[in-house]
């Protein structure tokens, strides 16, 4: 786990984590397995002695860090191979939930890769079942809304494409709170244009589309992304400050982008947060949002991202308000659900004492 939390600059970095912790947020690009708290991963591994990963919190925040985005995927798998029962599934949902609401997240889209457990022998049905009742659970008890985003991990091949468009389309797997499909796992060997069929069938059954791209190489897979996947948001997107071409598109047609600072460090994407392009992005009138993708697996939270994004943007408590806004804003919620949120981070903001 590599610790690039933002350093504390003294009480302005302070007062401004404090707001940040209130603020009511939105998240977008977080993922399921790639959230499982410390706890739950720990106690996964002491049921399953014969696994590489580490029952032990420390040794597992050891183990949680990465030389490079390979060994990324293989430490990710290590732990989705830990979660062999429905109700695994169950429990780590709810607690990804829990965690969330503590943050003040009132709604997330939470990507899940089904192909990953039905081929690890979960009943499609059964997790189906342990996802929804989880979402159902946590809007009663959290007050915090969750949806589905459907990824195809990439690396998987047009297997697990065909089995995530299937879970994703079938009426008799398709879980309600399902709205988006996406393409995660490396992009260095996986080109975008050989999911355009799945995506084609995905957005023909009503699902959004939000493929990673741009995380692990360049430009050219943005452009794919959105010419042959039919991209809405944009997975990470890094690479696009490359191309000035390609961020003027993303402004112009309002495309946003799903900024996860920390991951980039951690999975070495980026040197430094220093080299982070997320100013670049703003600088170009991108729509930027702050998400967290793999938070305990990263040392961070969403939170912490936030921080991380006030300190590489110089923001105030209104410039992190309108981050918040950006990924409500970028949200596949209905609008309702959009002025509700938008009207309590203007609410909270408005109130917060002027430094
Ligand atoms: N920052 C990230 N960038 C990209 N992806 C990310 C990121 N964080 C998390 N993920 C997730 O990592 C998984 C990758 C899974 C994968 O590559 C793979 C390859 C071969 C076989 C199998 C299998 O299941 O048999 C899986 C995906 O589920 C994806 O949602
Ligand atoms: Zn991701």
């Amino acid at each position: 786990m590599t610790d690039s939390s933002v350093p504390a600059t003294g009480t302005a970095d302070r007062d401004l984590r404090a707001f940040i912790a209130g603020l009511p947020k939105a998240e977008l690009h977080v993922h399921h397995v790639g959230s499982a708290s410390p706890r739950i991963v720990s106690e996964l591994a002491a049921r399953h002695p014969d696994s590489k990963v580490p029952s032990d919190p420390e040794a597992l925040a050891d183990y949680f860090t990465f030389t490079d985005f390979a060994h990324f995927i293989e430490v990710y798998l290590s732990v989705v191979d830990l979660i062999r029962t429905p109700e695994d599934v169950r429990l780590l949902t709810y607690e990804v939930a829990r965690d969330m609401a503590r943050q003040q997240v009132r709604y997330a889209e939470l990507t899940i890769t089904p192909f990953s457990s039905t081929r690890r022998g979960i009943d499609a049905r059964a997790f189906m079942d342990a996802i929804e009742d989880a979402r159902k659970s946590a809007e009663a008890e959290f007050g915090t809304v969750l949806r589905w985003c459907f990824d195809i991990p990439g690396e998987a091949g047009l297997e697990s494409a065909e089995e995530t468009v299937r879970l994703a389309t079938d009426d008799r797997f398709r879980p309600e709170g399902l709205v988006s499909f996406g393409l995660g796992g490396p992009e260095i060997g996986v080109p975008r244009p050989q999911f355009k069929p799945y995506f084609d069938r995905a957005i023909a059954a009503g699902l959004r589309s939000v493929p990673h791209a741009g995380e692990t190489t360049g430009p050219e897979t943005v452009w794919d992304a959105l010419t042959e996947l039919r991209a809405e948001r944009i997975g990470h997107g890094t690479s696009s400050a490359r191309d000035p071409k390609l961020l003027a598109h993303l402004a112009e047609h309002r495309v946003p982008l799903e900024v996860c600072p920390t991951s980039n460090i951690a999975t070495r994407a980026v040197r430094t947060l220093e080299e982070h392009p997320i100013k670049e992005f703003t600088r170009a009138g991108v729509l930027v949002t702050i998400n967290s993708d793999d938070p305990p697996m990263f040392g961070t939270d969403l939170n912490n991202e936030y921080a991380v994004a006030a300190r590489l943007l110089d923001l105030d408590e209104r410039g992190v308000a309108d981050l918040a806004k950006n990924a409500v804003e970028a949200s596949f919620l209905d609008a309702a659900g959009k002025a509700r949120i938008t009207a309590e981070i203007d609410t909270y903001t408005a109130a917060w004492p002027a430094s």
